[in-house]
C-alpha cells in the first residue's frame, strides 16, 4: 500500500512568509506587529498551482443539463486527473464510471482508498484534493458549494490550490461572477460555457392526491428519518409498493446499495423515500419527485427550503438517458405548489463570498504567539481577529470548537489536537462525541488504541425498534471515525481492519432491518430468521477478531 498522505499540508511558500515574519517579530522585541491573521491573499498558500496558467472551464446550467458529463469526458481523455465530488456517493460513481471504460481509477475518499494498478486518475471527495501533485486535468463538481458556511473552505482550497493544467468546475450559473472574482489575482484564463437542461422538468398543477396514486419511479422527499419511515411504512402499506431509503446518517455503503436497489430495474423496491441527502448531482431513476414539505429543520430552526435546495432536488426526476427522461415533480400539500412552482422559475440568488480557513502551518505559527493557549482559545482568537478580503467569508467552525473544548485538557500537540477537531465526528450525536473523547483519551494516555477493547460483536444485534436503528447507525459512525484516524495516525490505530469489518456489519444489519420492514409479499422468501442472521454476522465478525 502506497503510504498515506495526511490531507494537512504544510505550504512551503507561505510557512517561509510567516517564519519570516515570526523573525521580525521576535529580533524587533515584539515592538513590531506582524499580523498572522491576515487571510486576504489565500492564492498565496498554493504556490504549486501558482506556478502554472491554468485554463479553467466553467460549466454552469440548470440539473440534468450535461455540465458534469462533459468535465469528465475530458477527465477520461487526459493522461492524469481527478475527480473532486462534495460526496462519497459521488466520488464512487465517477470511479465506477472511468475503471469501466478503462481508464483506471484510484477512490480517495477519508476512510476509503480503493487502489487500481496503473491509475493516473483518482475520484476523491473535495476534502480529500490533492493541491501538491501536478495532474493534465482536474474537475470540481457542485463548485457553488464554495458558499456552504461548513464546508465550504474545502471548495476553495481545491479552486485554488489544484496545480492542474484544465480545471473544469461545474455548478449552478449564480457562481460564475464570484468565480471571476476570486481568479482575477491568479494567472488563470476562464472559458465560460452554459448549458440547457436535456429533457423536460414538469411542476404539477396539482398535489398527490393520496398514497395510493404513488408509482413505479416515484421519490418522496421528506427530512426527518421518523418520516421517512413512516413514508415507507405507509407506502408498503399499500401492499403495491416496495421503498427505498437514502438519508445522510445511513451509512454510505448502505446508501449506495438502496440507490442501487431503487435504479435496478429488475428490482421490486421501485419507490424511493429520501432526504436531501440525494439533492447532488445524483443520476437515479426517478420519474417524479414528491415534496413532503418545503420546510426542514437545519439543526437550529424550522426554514423553508432555498431556491437552489429546492432546484437541486426536484432536478433529480427525468434525468437524461435514464429510464424516466421526462420529470415531473409535485407536493403532498396543495399549499406548497405556489412555492414550488416559483422556485422553479427563479434564477438562484448570486453567490458573494466563498468559504475559507487557515492550514494548519498557519495555525501553528500563530500558536507560537501564545505558546500556553490551548487549541479552543486559540481558534476563537484566530477566528475573531481574521482579516478577510470580501470575497471570502470565514468557516462556521462550531463543530470544530466543540471538539477543542473535549480535548484541550489532553496532553497532546497542536497537530494532534487538530486532526481531531477536522475529523468526521458529529458532535450531535451521544455516542459519536462519548467515541471521539474515549480516542483521544486513550491516544493521550496509551499512544495506542485497540479496538478490540471497545467493540464486541455481541453488541452489534439486527434493531428491533427506531431507536435501536440509531444507535447500529451511531456506533457504524465510531468504527468511521476510526477508520479516518487510522489512515492519519497508523501505529497508535491499528485495527482498521477490524474496524472495517464491523462496519461492513454494521451496514448488513441495518440493511436486515430495512428488509424486515418491508412488506412481506405472500410467496417472499425472507432473507433469513433474525437470530440465525444475528448468529451468522456474530462468526463473521469474530473470524476477524
Ligand atoms: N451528450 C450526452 N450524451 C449522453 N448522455 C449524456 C450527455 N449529456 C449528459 N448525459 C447524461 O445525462 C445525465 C445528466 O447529465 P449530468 O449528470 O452531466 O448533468 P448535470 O448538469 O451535471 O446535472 P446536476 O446539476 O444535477 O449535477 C447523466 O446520466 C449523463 O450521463
Ligand atoms: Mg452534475
Amino acid at each position: 500500500m502506497k503510504p498515506f498522505r495526511i490531507n494537512v499540508q504544510v505550504n512551503i511558500q507561505s510557512l517561509g512568509n510567516f517564519c519570516r515574519g515570526l523573525r521580525q517579530f521576535s529580533s524587533s522585541g515584539g515592538s513590531q506587529k506582524f499580523d498572522f491573521t491576515d487571510l486576504t491573499s489565500p492564492h498565496t498558500w498554493y504556490p504549486n498551482a501558482r506556478k502554472k496558467k491554468r485554463k479553467i472551464f466553467l460549466h454552469v446550467g440548470p440539473t440534468n443539463s450535461g455540465k458534469t458529463y462533459h468535465a469528465l469526458k475530458r477527465l477520461q481523455e487526459s493522461s492524469s486527473g481527478m475527480y473532486c465530488g462534495p460526496l462519497r456517493l459521488l466520488a464512487w460513481e465517477v470511479s465506477e464510471r472511468l475503471n469501466k471504460v478503462k481508464v483506471p481509477c484510484d477512490l480517495l475518499t477519508g476512510q476509503e482508498r480503493v487502489e487500481i494498478e496503473g491509475a493516473k486518475h483518482k475520484a476523491v471527495t473535495v476534502e480529500m484534493a490533492d493541491v501538491s501533485s501536478d495532474c493534465e486535468c482536474a474537475v470540481i463538481d457542485e463548485i457553488q458549494m464554495v458558499g456552504c458556511r461548513s464546508r465550504g473552505f474545502s471548495f476553495t482550497r481545491a479552486l485554488l490550490g489544484i496545480p492542474a493544467d484544465e480545471l473544469h468546475l461545474c455548478g449552478d450559473p449564480a457562481v460564475v461572477p464570484l468565480i471571476q472574482e476570486i481568479l482575477e489575482v491568479t494567472d488563470d484564463s476562464i472559458k465560460i460555457q452554459y448549458y440547457e437542461r436535456l429533457s423536460p422538468l414538469v411542476p404539477s398543477k396539482t398535489p398527490l392526491r393520496s398514497f395510493s396514486d404513488i408509482k413505479t419511479g416515484d421519490c418522496i422527499v421528506t427530512f426527518s428519518r421518523r418520516e421517512i419511515y413512516r413514508m415507507k411504512r405507509k407506502i408498503e402499506d399499500k401492499g403495491r409498493h416496495l421503498c427505498s431509503v437514502v438519508y445522510g446518517s445511513l451509512p454510505p455503503e448502505t446508501r449506495t446499495r438502496q440507490a442501487t436497489m431503487f435504479n435496478d430495474e429488475g428490482n421490486e423496491f421501485d419507490v424511493l423515500v429520501a432526504s436531501d441527502a440525494i439533492g447532488m448531482g445524483l443520476n437515479l431513476n426517478i420519474s417524479r419527485i414528491i415534496f413532503s414539505t418545503l420546510e426542514k429543520f437545519d439543526g437550529t430552526e424550522m426554514r423553508k427550503l432555498t431556491v437552489p435546495e429546492i432546484k437541486q432536488i426536484a432536478g433529480r426526476a427525468g434525468r437524461y438517458g435514464s429510464k424516466f427522461p421526462l420529470g415531473e415533480v409535485t407536493c403532498l400539500k396543495a399549499d406548497d405548489l405556489p412555492l414550488l412552482h416559483s422556485s422553479l422559475k427563479s434564477p438562484s440568488p448570486v453567490l458573494e463570498s466563498a468559504g475559507l480557513f487557515p492550514t494548519f502551518d498557519l495555525l501553528l505559527l500563530y500558536s507560537r504567539l501564545y505558546p500556553k493557549a490551548g487549541l479552543h482559545p486559540l481558534l476563537e482568537r484566530f477566528l475573531e481577529k481574521a482579516k478577510l478580503s470580501p470575497n471570502y467569508f470565514i468557516a462556521d467552525c462550531e463543530e470544530m470548537l466543540k471538539v477543542a473544548a473535549v480535548i484541550d485538557d489532553l496532553p497532546l500537540g497542536m497537530h494532534d489536537k487538530y486532526l481531531f477537531c477536522i475529523s468526521p465526528v458529529d458532535m450531535n450525536d451521544d455516542i459519536s462525541s462519548q467515541g471521539l473523547t474515549q480516542f483521544a483519551e486513550t491516544y493521550a494516555k496509551k499512544g495506542l488504541v485497540r479496538l478490540r477493547e471497545m467493540f464486541t460483536p455481541d453488541s452489534l444485534q439486527v434493531p428491533k425498534t427506531q431507536k435501536g436503528l440509531k444507535e447500529l447507525e451511531s456506533i457504524h459512525k465510531v468504527l468511521d471515525l476510526y477508520v479516518w484516524l487510522s489512515f492519519r495516525l497508523e501505529d497508535a490505530f491499528p485495527d482498521r481492519e477490524v474496524a472495517s469489518t464491523q462496519k461492513t456489519l454494521c451496514g448488513m444489519l441495518i440493511e436486515e432491518f430495512l428488509e424486515r420492514l418491508g412488506w412481506e409479499r405472500p410467496n417472499k422468501r425472507r432473507l433469513h430468521s433474525g437470530s440465525g442472521m444475528e448468529s451468522q454476522l456474530s462468526k463473521v465478525a469474530r473470524r476477524h477478531m
